[in-house]
């Protein structure tokens, strides 16, 4: 791994920007996340997606029934085992997203300047002039001049399959529209959103509890998104819910702010959930086109400092069908990171796109040339002066050793940690090295049964950026003496050589702890 890092601050000389990268076994340190559905669900895809740097898979039930994804989520499982790579499995809930189903999967054509009318009959087949819709309170939710967006699920913003409506006329229950836009309705689902209005239905709808508890618990999801997240109490609600599913109550919330509401109550929502997803897709929707950045860099930037994953959706829209993303695109992706994103959330592109597998490399490659030039220094001083003094130990320990290894060019950090948070807080001072953390399992008892924890630990630290979590084997006694430290030193270690990112010669920052002691040091290895 590259220690010496590029500024954009200093003056780069342009030849130097032609030098091939050399490839490292590691993927990015920027996480991502893949939608899998129908293009991705096969081992065979899903074992090239893993190897392309994907670590969680998000399973969106939005779309499709949970037999269909318990198909996808085995051969996950198995893909996993054979690449011998972490994979986290995340549920996407559906919340109060509005939709349009389209059973005949006929293409529906809107002509611009004509009428169409939205109806909460869902007996009634959709049409050019009638489009049934899963909700009844449209009607009393909007008005003459509201403006809604209608896309093919996980739409990509392409003008030519989503439209524009205007409203024209509330009739009863059902909503006339002019449509705004000449377009093409594919598929069999799509998402309608209204700007800027509340629509009243609960976030944890009925089916995503119904989901939760029989699809989640079955496959012990690491982590929720939640849909549509607009307060703090959704999040609250959300934990109290997963805190009775049994292991469920070790889940980690991650709220999706997709709309106004949401972005009103950022910071709230911020203290109460375990990450952000920065939805733009329904965000772009809801907010003017020019002020989506700052959002995203407010956002980012409230994350990092609190030392909160964020996740960004819809960057490579365009690699859904085609095999190179536009300029535009992969500017975006490399923006993202140099913003602070830990990682990087591919919708359509995974789920129905030709090219799941390249699309996640092409990700990966363009995160680790931004991250190369991300201005570390600048960023460690904002968060260590954010933090503000006194620092908690583990602060101070977690900055040190950040800060240590920076100065000697360690190749990595190795981070010993049982409940994650070591790591993580590392993770937060945003190293230019990868972090290996080791994670120790610990005997625990639920009064029925005695299990090891550490897998939920490990797999939910793989999506913070430049956390590469590893199980230790349960047969270590977990009481850190200085003779099991060292053993398993050396495990970590090893993986770490097998992997190309340490060699010999190399030195390694060790955070650890020694009886009661937190110790961050300095080794140098010899051959
Ligand atoms: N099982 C362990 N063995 C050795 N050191 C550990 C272990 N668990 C945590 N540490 C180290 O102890 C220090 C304090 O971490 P602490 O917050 O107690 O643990 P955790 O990350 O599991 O919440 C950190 O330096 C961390 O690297
Ligand atoms: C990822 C998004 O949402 P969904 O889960 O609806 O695809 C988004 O809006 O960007
Ligand atoms: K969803
Ligand atoms: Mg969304």
């Amino acid at each position: 791994m590259q220690s010496t890092h590029l500024l954009l601050e200093e003056p780069i000389r342009m030849a130097s920007i032609l030098e091939p990268s050399k490839r490292s076994f590691f993927p990015a340190m920027t996480k991502i996340v893949g939608t899998l559905g129908p293009r991705s669900r096969s081992v065979g895809v899903i074992s090239g997606c893993i190897t392309a740097g994907m670590c969680v898979a998000r399973f969106d039930f939005s779309w499709g029934d949970a037999e269909f994804h318990q198909e996808t989520v085995e051969n996950l499982k198995v893909a996993v085992k054979s690449t011998k790579k972490l994979c986290a499995v995340m549920l996407d809930t559906v919340g109060p997203e509005l939709q349009v189903l389209n059973r005949s999967e006929h293409p529906i054509s809107l002509q611009v300047d004509s009428l169409v009318v939205l109806t909460p009959n869902q007996d009634k087949e959709a049409t050019s002039n009638l489009l049934p819709l899963n909700f009844g309170g449209l009607s009393k939710a909007v008005k003459k001049g509201d403006t809604i967006f209608i896309g093919q699920y996980l739409f990509t913003g392409s003008e030519t399959t989503s439209v524009w409506l205007e409203v024209t006329e509330v009739d009863g229950e059902d909503v006339v529209c002019l449509i705004k836009n000449s377009a093409t309705l594919a598929g069999s689902l799509y998402t309608l959103h209204v700007s800027q209005i509340r629509i009243d239905l609960p976030t944890l709808t009925d089916k995503d509890k119904e989901v939760i508890s029989t699809w989640g618990v079955q496959n012990k999801i690491d982590f929720l998104s939640l849909s549509y997240t607009r307060h703090a109490e959704d999040v609250r609600h959300a934990r109290e819910f997963l805190s009775k599913l049994g292991d469920l109550n070790q889940t980690q919330i991650f709220a999706k702010i997709e709309n106004i509401e949401g972005l009103n109550h950022f910071d709230e929502i911020l203290q109460e959930a375990d990450g952000i997803i920065l939805s733009r897709g329904n965000l772009g929707i809801d907010l003017p086109p020019e002020k989506v950045f700052l959002f995203q860099k407010a956002a980012v930037y409230k994350c990092n400092m609190a030392g909160k994953p964020a996740v960004i959706t819809r960057v490579v829209d365009s690699m859904t069908d085609n095999l190179r993303p536009t300029r535009a695109e992969a500017t975006d992706v490399a923006n993202a990171v140099l913003d602070g994103s830990d990682a990087i959330l591919l919708g359509a592109e995974t789920l129905r796109g030709l090219y799941p597998v390249e699309t996640i490399s092409t990700v990966n490659k363009i995160c680790a040339e931004a991250e190369k030039v991300f201005n570390q220094d600048f960023y460690f001083k904002k968060a260590v002066k954010h933090v503000g003094e006194p620092m908690t130990h583990l602060e101070s320990i977690a900055s040190s050793a950040v800060r240590a290894a920076i100065s000697v060019k360690a190749s990595v950090i190795v981070c010993f940690t049982s409940t994650g948070k070591a790591a993580r807080l590392i993770g937060k001072y945003r190293p230019t090295m990868p972090v290996i953390s080791v994670v120790i399992p610990r005997l625990k008892t639920n009064q029925l049964r005695w299990t090891f924890s550490g897998a939920f630990e490990a797999r939910q630290s793989v999506i913070v950026r430049g956390i590469f979590p590893m199980l230790a084997d349960p047969r270590h006694p977990a009481e850190s003496t200085n003779a099991t430290n060292e053993s398993i030193l050396k495990v970590a270690l090893d993986h770490g050589k097998a992997f190309g990112v340490i060699k010999s010669h190399d030195r390694i920052v060790v955070c650890q702890k020694v009886g009661d002691a937190s110790v961050v040091k300095i080794i140098e290895l010899e051959d």
